[in-house]
Order: structure tokens, then sequence, then C-alpha cells
């Protein structure tokens, strides 16, 4: 929210940060639980100067108000709803509820609690928690005008061969040789843009984004592995990245946009030797793990017309 002021500009947001709720369904006839854990950041663009200028705090939503909010608003959500239109609905009321508000940014992570199983057989309030997060961005105005992103954080891959790195520049400062077999492991950042330009254009259907998150992510996994056994062979990050955003961009035609971040985390060859013996000599079997320094790369595809 951008002010002007005797020639100066203030640009202002206010918001509450990482609000954590949980939130249980229990569905009736069969005895299965499902559950949520979310962290719920608000941000509220809102004409407020005058809390600014004069100390007068007449037009504030309290940040504490916007706290309960979230509680409030998950205990009227009586049917399970997927992360996005948990955003969704808190962005909109927000919007809608107070005339000060112009614009609602709610950011959510979730976190990755999954049904155990239990000699094969889902539990019906069991869980474990998994690793990747499932993130979501919802930026919704006065106008019912949407920008909706979602993705995944955290998602570590790794694979032991079809990969190399060869051809790059070569110069006084390069000691890296080219190889065709190496590990490569990365830990995936994706963020992707929904076409929805309006809160009124989602679609209607429940757990719509829910599915869509795993089918990304399955995408993003198959493309980065291959298929079970032959793989597919990496000729870089890079490479691999481009794949990756192409093919869920392929597949998922309400996807405008995609952002990777894949840092290359390294897995150097071992090599020990003292002065008159060999100790280790690396035959593509004994690695160094790494993760500090490691190689950072990332991208944004988008359709010719989209904006991320
Ligand atoms: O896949 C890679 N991309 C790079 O840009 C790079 N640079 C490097 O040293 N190793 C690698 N590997």
């Amino acid at each position: 929210m951008a002010s002007s002021l005797d020639g100066l500009k203030l640009e202002q947001r206010h918001g509450k940060a990482r609000v954590r709720v949980a939130r249980v369904w229990r569905s009736k006839e069969a005895g299965r639980h499902y559950i949520v854990e979310w962290s719920v950041s608000i941000s509220l663009l809102s004409d407020c100067l005058p809390a600014y200028v004069a100390g007068d705090n007449s037009d504030i939503v309290a940040t504490d108000t916007m706290k309960n909010t979230v509680y409030a608003k998950a205990k009227e959500c009586t049917e399970q709803l997927s992360v996005e239109d948990f955003a969704i609905l808190l962005a909109k009321h927000f919007t809608s509820f107070y005339k000060q508000v112009t614009s609602a940014i709610v950011n959510i992570v979730e976190k990755p609690w999954e049904r155990v199983h239990i000699d094969g057989q889902p539990h019906e309030h069991g869980f474990k928690l998994g690793s990747e997060k499932h993130t979501v961005e919802a930026i919704v105005k006065k106008s019912g005008g949407l920008e909706l992103t979602s993705g995944i954080e955290g998602l570590s891959v790794l694979k032991t061969t079809k990969s190399g790195f060869e051809g790059f520049i070569r110069d006084k400062y390069t000691a890296l040789p080219e190889t065709r077999e190496r590990i490569l492991a990365t830990e995936v950042t994706a963020s992707w843009r929904y076409s929805y330009d309006y809160v009124s254009s989602i679609p209607k259907k429940p757990l719509y984004f829910m599915e869509q998150y795993m089918d990304v992510k399955k995408v993003l996994a198959n493309t980065f592995f291959g298929p079970p056994t032959s793989g597919v062979y990496s000729p870089s990050v890079q490479s691999t990245l481009y794949d990756m955003a192409r093919a869920v961009l392929s597949r998922f035609p309400d996807i405008s946009a995609i952002r990777l971040k894949m840092p290359n985390l390294h897995f150097l060859p071992v090599n020990l030797s003292s002065k008159d013996n060999v100790i280790v000599k690396f035959d593509d079997d004994v690695y160094l793990p790494t993760d500090e320094p490691h190689g950072s790369i990332e991208a944004t595809l988008c359709r010719f017309w989209a904006k991320m």
C-alpha cells in the first residue's frame, strides 16, 4: 500500500506471521480421521495511514484479530479442504470484511502428516511426519482478483548414476575433471503459478489443488529419476531442471509458470593416500557428502504470455 506525504512515499503492510493451527476432520460413518497442520502468515494492504503518521489506530485491523480469524475460519471449515482453498478463503475474508483492506496476502506452509499403514492397512487415526512441505501463496484483491502460487519445499532426491558434467569452460582456475559418472543430489524447491485470475474462476471440485500438488510432485520426481530400470542420463543440473519444468508445463494446462531451485549437493570422490601407500582409491564407491559449498541453480519457465 503506497501513499504520498509531502513529497515522500510510504509503502506499508501489516499482518501476523506463523500462526500455527491444526484441524482434524472426523468422518461420521467410518472411524477415519483426517488432519492438517498449517503455519499461516497474513499480510494486509490497507488504508491505515493515520496509524503511521498520526498515532490514530482507528483503521487498523489488529494482528491479534488476524490470528484469531485463522482459528475461527478453521473451525468453520467443517469439510476437509486443500491448503490453497483455505488460503483463498482467509484472504477473501479480509478483503471483503474490512473496507480498509484492499489486498490480502496469505502464505501457508503445510506439514506433511501422512497416514501410517500397519501390516499394509491404512490406520484410521495414526500419522507420521513425511519430509517435503506443501506451500501456498494466495493474493486476493478487493475486486476478487487472484494470484495463486503453490509449491514444494525440501524435496530431497538423489541418484547414484546416470549423471555427468562435461564440456564446460576450462581455464587456468579450472580443476574439476569432466565426468559421465557421478552422484546427482539436490533439494528441490518448486513454486508454480496457477492461471486462475479471479477467486470466482477456481475449480469447485473439492480437494482439486491437493490432487494437483500430488501430481506435480510425481511429475517432478519421475522426470528427475527417469524409468525405474534404465533411468535417464543427466548432462547437468541445468538440463534436468529444464526437463522437470517443461514436463510440468506440458502436463498441467492450468499452470502458467514454474520456478525451480535445485542446489547441486556435491558427493566428492574420496581418494586418500599417505606418503608411502594408497589408503582409499576412488572407484565410484566411497564419497564425501557435502552441502557447503553447493552449486546453486535456479530458473523460472513460463508460458509466453504469463508472469510468475
Ligand atoms: O550440473 C552441474 N552444473 C554446473 O553448473 C556445475 N558446476 C560444477 O562445478 N559442477 C556442475 N554441475
